[in-house]
């Protein structure tokens, strides 16, 4: 079956891209259903509830939340309670990586940042394509700095594996195995975080990932899952095609695309049965410049004294590391990275609060990916692991052999498909209130998500209501979608406005709470109207 929307995409002055009317709308019509892509959803069972039939069998994405209470924490429905690698229902082979290959050293890219942007005030110069750049250097820094940890237990994962397939007795790294592979996995979480994060004087590693953090894991791990579904449909033949890495500079331009993708393409028909994919997901503004420039702002008007502070602070370190260094002894590796993490630092000192969190948050995923790649390769390799020799370049480690008979799908979590899913939610996603209007978490609708803004909306959303049936066709679709229903009369070519949140209060605390939350100044009729007269009664 399939539904008919009489909606389009349209891209509009100033406005970017929005909902128009194909065709008159009378009061009181269902103007499009859309189904959530990536919840936020912190109780069980409401998470059940949001959750289609495929993905309420759970599978938990194992994080060190766990690690640092005694309550084992469920940070996320990434897809089905059988290893993704073993997947009945499928016969595409998925492996789990957590590692990305730098392209550049990190401590290049760290100081490519630098260059750009040394303080505060000077991030606030840059412009677009200069920031998004300095933004992209850090996080594949960032990449980097992680995948040099990783690597040590990688390596020896596949030094081990090595010794006991070939039977060497002439291995030059003969030193005793250990049976703690999963213990060094786990114990990376808090390393790295002590080593990438704490440099800062603002961020403490905190004892137990925040609930806000979880939400975002969450939310990111349910993306990464459809995503995981649209990549196996693409691969057996079927309709969805994949954009799997839109994002950083490239995914940020999505703004400015002609009004195509993803909807035009069906000429605002939502067909039954159709659910959003990742390249509906991807296709959503991405909020990450904005975001950053006003968190800097932000700081920067917080601390007025935050340079002198960051000044003093970097010169400490720089006297700790310098001292240390002269006290020990280094292998030219190991001086090369103790300048990239003091470099490192001096850069982490110029950046928001807010990064860290992400910092944080991506450092938890990329961990648990880890262990999941390494529970994965345990049932084929062996489970022991050996340290790997201080002056050994580390090895990428090859997919096992096993696998290499099936179409495979690499499922990776790298800072590019972080930010692209992060940055995406941020000002485009719904609160999902019960009935007595209390908020149980956030929810994307990527297919809905050209909804603009308006003072005096025209289209009012709400949740639908059951269970059974649905557009989507699944038993539980029903509960994960929001209907957008016409509050009057609506002609053919009118733009059709929900609006986000309070739209009660004067226009100039209207306009600023949008431009806090939302990052844009309203050009809706309503503001346009009241600001014009506020000027002429000024005058
Ligand atoms: C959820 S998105 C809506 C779709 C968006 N226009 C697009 O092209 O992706 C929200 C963004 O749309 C723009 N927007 C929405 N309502 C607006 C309004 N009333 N005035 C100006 N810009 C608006 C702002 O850029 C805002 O951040």
């Amino acid at each position: 079956m399939e539904t008919d929307f009489p909606v389009k995409v349209t891209l509009l002055p100033n406005k970017g891209r929005s909902f128009i009317a194909t065709r008159a709308i009378q009061p009181q019509e269902l103007v499009f259903v859309a189904e959530a892509f990536g919840t936020t959803m912190v109780e069980e069972k409401v998470r059940r509830t949001w959750m289609d039939s495929g993905a309420r069998q759970q599978w938990k994405l194992k994080t060190e939340a766990r690690r640092s209470s005694s309550e084992e924490v469920d940070v996320g429905v990434v897809g089905a309670d059988t290893p993704l690698a073993s997947s009945p229902s499928s016969s595409v082979a998925i492996a789990i990586t957590a590692t990305s290959t730098p392209q550049q050293h990190y401590s290049e890219l760290i100081q490519q940042a630098l260059a750009a942007a040394d303080t505060k005030q000077r991030i606030l110069q840059l412009n677009d394509t200069d920031l998004a750049r300095f933004l992209d250097n850090t996080w594949s820094a960032f990449d980097g700095l992680i995948a040099e940890q990783e690597s040590w237990i990688q390596y020896a994962t596949t030094t081990t594996t090595t010794t006991s397939n070939n039977n060497s007795n002439n291995n030059q790294h003969d030193t005793p195995q250990h049976s703690h592979t999963q213990a060094q996995c786990e114990a990376l979480f808090p390393k790295l975080a002590k080593l990438l994060l704490e440099g800062n004087n603002q961020a403490t590693i905190a004892a137990k990932t925040s609930d806000d953090d979880c939400e975002t894991i969450r939310l990111v791990s349910e993306v990464l899952y459809r995503r995981q579904l649209d990549l196996e449909e693409a691969t057996s033949g079927t309709t969805t095609a994949v954009n799997g890495t839109k994002g950083g500079a490239q995914g940020r331009e999505s703004t400015k695309a002609p009004a195509t993708a993803p909807l035009t393409k069906e000429d605002g028909r939502l067909r039954g049965g159709q659910r959003a994919t990742f390249e509906d997901y991807c296709a959503m503004q991405s909020n990450e410049l904005v975001l950053f420039r006003q968190q800097v702002k932000a700081d920067l008007d917080s601390q007025e004294d935050s340079d002198s502070d960051g000044e003093e602070q970097e010169e400490q370190e720089l006297d700790v590391s310098q001292e240390t260094q002269q006290q020990r002894h280094r292998s030219s590796r190991e001086s090369k990275h103790e300048t990239g993490i003091t470099q490192w630092r001096k850069l982490l000192s110029i950046f928001p609060n807010h990064l860290f969190s992400c910092f944080y948050v991506y450092l938890r995923i990329r961990d648990a990916y880890l262990l999941l790649a390494r529970e994965n390769s345990s049932t084929t390799t062996s489970s022991t692991i050996t340290p790997m020799p201080s002056n050994t370049q580390p090895q990428p480690v090859p997919p096992p052999s096993r696998r290499r008979q099936r179409p495979q799908i690499t499922l990776t979590i790298t800072s590019t498909l972080f930010r692209t899913i992060l940055y995406r939610e941020v000002a485009n996603s719904f609160g999902i209130r019960d009935a007595s209007d209390e908020l149980l978490g956030f929810a994307v609708f990527p297919r809905a998500c050209f909804f603009n803004h308006s003072c005096r909306p025209n289209i009012l959303k709400k949740r639908r209501q059951g269970l059974g049936g649905g557009v989507a066709g699944h038993k539980s679709a029903r509960a994960r979608q929001m209907e957008y229903w016409s509050t009057r009369l609506i002609q053919e070519g009118e733009e059709c406005c929900i609006s986000y949140g309070d739209i009660l209060a004067g226009v100039e605390e209207r306009r600023a709470r949008l431009e806090d939350m939302y990052f844009f100044l309203c050009s809706c009729p309503r503001c346009l109207e009241e600001t014009r007269e506020g000027e002429e009664e000024g005058e």
